[in-house]
Order: C-alpha cells, then sequence, then structure tokens
C-alpha cells in the first residue's frame, strides 16, 4: 500500500541519505526501519508524507504516486509521532490532541470529541486531558503524542523513535499499546527504531537500512534472525539470534497425556515426579515421589516454573520445559491441563519443521 520506487535522497550538501530504495510496506500491520545512525530511517519516513521530497524515484500510496497530491492534503491521512511526543507545553492535554482534527478543519464540537475518543483510545483519564504536559510521565507525554497522531482518524501512522526517551518498562508497556491500537483500528504503522529489539518485537516487517542510505534486508522477524541477507544484517541482528529466533517458531509439538493426582490422594512409592491438579483440573505443581509413597502432602508440592499456553512459541514451551523441576513443561489451554512437553521434544519438533538445522548423524548413530 505504501511503495518506495527506486528513491534517492541527495542533500543539498550532496549527502546521500537514501540509495535507491524500492520496498513496498503492506497495508494494516507494522512496518519497522532499523539500522544504525545516519543512515536514513528519518528521510526515508519523512518522504512518505513529503516533509521531505525525494531526489529520484517515486513512492505511491495506495498505487497513487504521493507527488501528485498537494502535501496538505496528503497529511490530513497521515499521522505523525516524534521522539518527546513534540507536544505544545502551554496547552493542555485535550488542547494538544485537538490541534490535528482542527488543522483538518473541523469544527470545535466534532474535534474535541475526536480528541477525547483518542485520548481514551491510549489509556489516558478525562482528568489527564486537563493537565499540562509537563504535569505528565515521559511516557503519559509520549501517549499524548500518539493521541494527537490518531485523532484525525488516520490511514496510515509514521513514527520516529517514539519510545527511545523512556525507560524500559514504560517502553514495553507503550509497545504493548501500539499493537493492540494497531489491530483494533487496522491502521498501518511506519515505525523507525535504532534498538533491534524494538523492531523484532514490534514489526510485522522490517527493513535493515545499512550505511550509505541502502536497504540491506526488508523481511519478517522470522526470515531477518533466520537468514540475515549479509554479514552486515546478521551482525545488526545480533550474536544470539538462534535464541531470539524462538520467539517466532510455533513448533507442533506433540504433547503428552499426564496423569495428576490431588493433595491427599494416593500415589504408589517410585512413581517419580507427579503432577499435582486441584479438582477443576487446574495444575498446582509437581510432586516428586521417590522413596515414599502414600497421601500427597501439600507442603511437598512444588511450583511448575512457567507453563505454556497450547500454541506458543518454541521459546514459552523451552522455557516451560526447562523451568520445571520434572523436566516436563506444563501446557493449558484457560488454565486447564492439556499435557506436558520435553525440551527434547520442542527440539525435535522445531528440527522436523525445519525451524533448527539437524546436526549430521555422528559415526554409529542412529539417525
Ligand atoms: N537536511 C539535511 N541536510 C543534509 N544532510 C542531512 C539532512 N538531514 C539528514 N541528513 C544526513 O542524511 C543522512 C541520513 O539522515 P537520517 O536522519 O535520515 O538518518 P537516520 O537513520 O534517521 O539517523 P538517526 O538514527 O541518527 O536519526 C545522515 O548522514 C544525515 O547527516
Amino acid at each position: 500500500m505504501i511503495r518506495f520506487e527506486d528513491v534517492t535522497k541527495r542533500y543539498a550538501d550532496g549527502t546521500v541519505a537514501v540509495d535507491d530504495l524500492s520496498l513496498e510496506v503492506p497495508r494494516g500491520g507494522i512496518t519497522v526501519l532499523v539500522g544504525p545512525s545516519g543512515c536514513g530511517k528519518t528521510t526515508s519516513l519523512r518522504m512518505i508524507n513529503r516533509m521531505v521530497e525525494p531526489t529520484s524515484g517515486r513512492i505511491l500510496l495506495e498505487g497513487e504516486d504521493i507527488s501528485r497530491r498537494p502535501a496538505a492534503q496528503l497529511r490530513r491521512h497521515i499521522g505523525y509521532v516524534i521522539q518527546h511526543a513534540g507536544l505544545f507545553p502551554h496547552r493542555t492535554v485535550l488542547a494538544n490532541v485537538m490541534t490535528v482534527p482542527r488543522l483538518l478543519g473541523w469544527d470545535r464540537g466534532k474535534a474535541r470529541a475526536a480528541a477525547i475518543e483518542a485520548i481514551e483510545k491510549v489509556g489516558l483519564t478525562q482528568d489527564q486531558a486537563k493537565r499540562y504536559p509537563a504535569q505528565l510521565s515521559g511516557g503519559q507525554q509520549q501517549r499524548v503524542g500518539v493521541a494527537r497522531a490518531l485523532a484525525g482518524d488516520p490511514t496510515v501512522v509514521l513514527m520516529d523513535e517514539p519510545f527511545s526517551a523512556v525507560d524500559p518498562i514504560v517502553r514495553g508497556d507503550l509497545q504493548a499499546e501500539v499493537r493492540r491500537l494497531q489491530q483494533d483500528l487496522g491502521i498501518t504503522i511506519v515505525m523507525v527504531t535504532h534498538d533491534i529489539d524494538e523492531a523484532l518485537t514490534l514489526g510485522d516487517k522490517i527493513a535493515v537500512m545499512g550505511y550509505g542510505g541502502h536497504l540491506a534486508q526488508f523481511a519478517s522477524p522470522a526470515e531477518l534472525l533466520a537468514e540475515p541477507a549479509d554479514d552486515f544484517v546478521a551482525d545488526f541482528v545480533g550474536k544470539d539470534r538462534g535464541y531470539r529466533a524462538l520467539s517466532f517458531a510455533a513448533p507442533d509439538v506433540p504433547v503428552r497425556q499426564e496423569r495428576t493426582v490431588r493433595v491427599g490422594e494416593s500415589v504408589a512409592a517410585g512413581s517419580g515426579w507427579v503432577l499435582v491438579a486441584d479438582e477443576e483440573g487446574m495444575p498446582q505443581g509437581w510432586v516428586d515421589v521417590a522413596g515414599w509413597g502414600g497421601p500427597v502432602p501439600a507442603e511437598k508440592v512444588r511450583r511448575f516454573g512457567t507453563v505454556a499456553e497450547a500454541g506458543a512459541s518454541a521459546r514459552t514451551l523451552l522455557d516451560a520445559a526447562l523451568s520445571s523441576p520434572s523436566g516436563r513443561g506444563v501446557v493449558v489451554e484457560d488454565g486447564h491441563l492439556v499435557g506436558t512437553v520435553t525440551a527434547d521434544e520442542v527440539l525435535a519438533a522445531m528440527r522436523r519443521e525445519g525451524h533448527v538445522a539437524t546436526p549430521p548423524g555422528r559415526p554409529g548413530e542412529t539417525p
């Protein structure tokens, strides 16, 4: 839906900020532009709303060359969020958010209603709407920035390093919020970040840009981790990409049936690790039935570590298995036991589905 065709931007001093960029941002998802400082991310983003004009090439929005549309008209459908929110300090939150619909020519009543709706969408209260930006935390100010971008009912929202100025916990909340908003509203988000973790967390598609403003790779997070196009991308994506890739694979691991007992129920000596569940079948923990038998005492029940929801990522399944005292990870659906998986079973499923390579068999080993 946003298509860059051979787009180059050379600034007046000769700097080539973007070099022959061609890519297609899909409609209704999050596309992230990521790369080291100065690689042309911001320039690329700003060409989408014509804050910067390409030197050559063209950009199409829904098949239409944006250079043919008056910039002001184009921007009506494109929200814009910047680092530090860029709020007017002497205007209340509500007035700040109203600026966008007012610029669109909406009357005060309609602009106010749209602003209030946008403020609620980003999780701010009516009380906070009456305050001035300085009376809010950094994370809340950033929410106001997002609300302002949404108030004009855009189809596309551009975000330039929107969360880089907030602490990691707030950042995580804001990332989740942006993902939720994108899904609820069906908008297309194009986001710039220099943080590969943020790109991998949020991006449906990621454009890794390299020095000199050229596109190094345009791919999904899973593809980027599995098959970085070159050394630059491999370095940028990071050394532990094998582990990170686990988050993006949801292998079909056969779940084994697991017998459960209740506290007070008798077990035979030497049963090994037995899963304890309550009367509704909700798993509660493991009990090690080694040198004893008889009724299970509550104080012998050990928590099971993490639990995986059915259909979870390989990372979650492995984590459940590795953190379980029995080595068997508990898989649940709506809190009810489905069964258990071991780390070996998760890895075997990963191999079967081609998510991880199968090591060549050593001599004497049966395949
Ligand atoms: N108005 C301008 N005039 C001249 N050169 C510019 C201008 N704006 C940006 N540049 C240069 O173009 C290149 C790309 O800049 P841009 O801001 O697009 O990169 P970026 O990837 O967003 O960087 P950062 O992560 O540091 O913000 C840089 O070398 C920058 O110095």
